[in-house]
């Protein structure tokens, strides 16, 4: 039982704690900044079902891994290498928000609003998708930084599955949106996202 409440574990776990916290602040505070108060619920801290469902399992699997198999939580630089990730993808989703400013709702639009403009500027310049791939880097990096194998597998492939779904409902309606002009910025910039085009 010792080790699980070793150095290794209380940085691991601090971290990953840390991490998660932070993130959905941040989410929310920006929701308030970009939108509004009176436009922002608690579903902006982005908390659904599935995703506790993954991060209780996530916290299960790095208590019993750390029971069993401690040595396995003790490759420092691949846990540093997930926390950069963590700090990479947090910076990358941030800048998405803050570029792309009221454009960036949580929910998918689907009807044009006056103040919507095509936004290619910034990270947006460099990526169609920068708050998704942000988010994907964050949430595989959690993973990887509690040197959790089964987690960061199942992160990667469900996170991935669930935006290579997402990105052409957005686009959708981004292409009734902007018409053209978002054909050419689609087919200049990358999605983002690996293997979604
Ligand atoms: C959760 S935000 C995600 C934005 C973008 N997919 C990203 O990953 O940074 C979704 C909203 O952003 C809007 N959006 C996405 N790309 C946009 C762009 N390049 N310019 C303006 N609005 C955009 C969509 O209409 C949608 O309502």
């Amino acid at each position: 039982m010792t080790q699980v409440f070793s150095y290794t574990a209380c940085r691991q776990v601090s971290e990953m704690l840390f991490s998660i916290a932070f993130f959905h602040v941040s989410e929310y505070i920006l929701a308030i900044i970009f939108h509004g108060k009176s436009n922002v619920t608690l579903k902006s801290l982005l908390i659904s079902k599935n995703y506790l469902v993954a991060m209780i399992f996530s916290l299960l699997e790095y208590l019993v891994e750390v029971y069993i198999f401690p040595g396995l939580k003790e490759h420092w630089w691949i846990s540093n290498f997930g926390l950069a990730m963590v700090v990479v993808g947090e910076v990358i989703r941030k800048l998405a928000i803050i570029t792309a400013g009221r454009a960036f709702t949580h929910l998918i639009k689907v009807r044009h609003e006056e103040h919507h403009e095509l936004v290619r500027h910034g990270v947006y310049g460099y990526v169609r998708h920068p708050g998704y791939s942000g988010f994907l880097i964050w949430s595989v990096g959690t993973q990887i930084m509690l040197c959790n194998p089964i987690s960061t597998v199942a992160f990667s492939l469900i996170v991935w599955r669930f935006f290579s779904q997402r990105i052409p409902y957005e686009e959708y309606f981004l292409r009734e949106f902007f018409g053209s002009h978002y054909d050419a910025y689609a087919q200049q910039v990358p999605s983002g996202i690996p293997f979604v085009n």
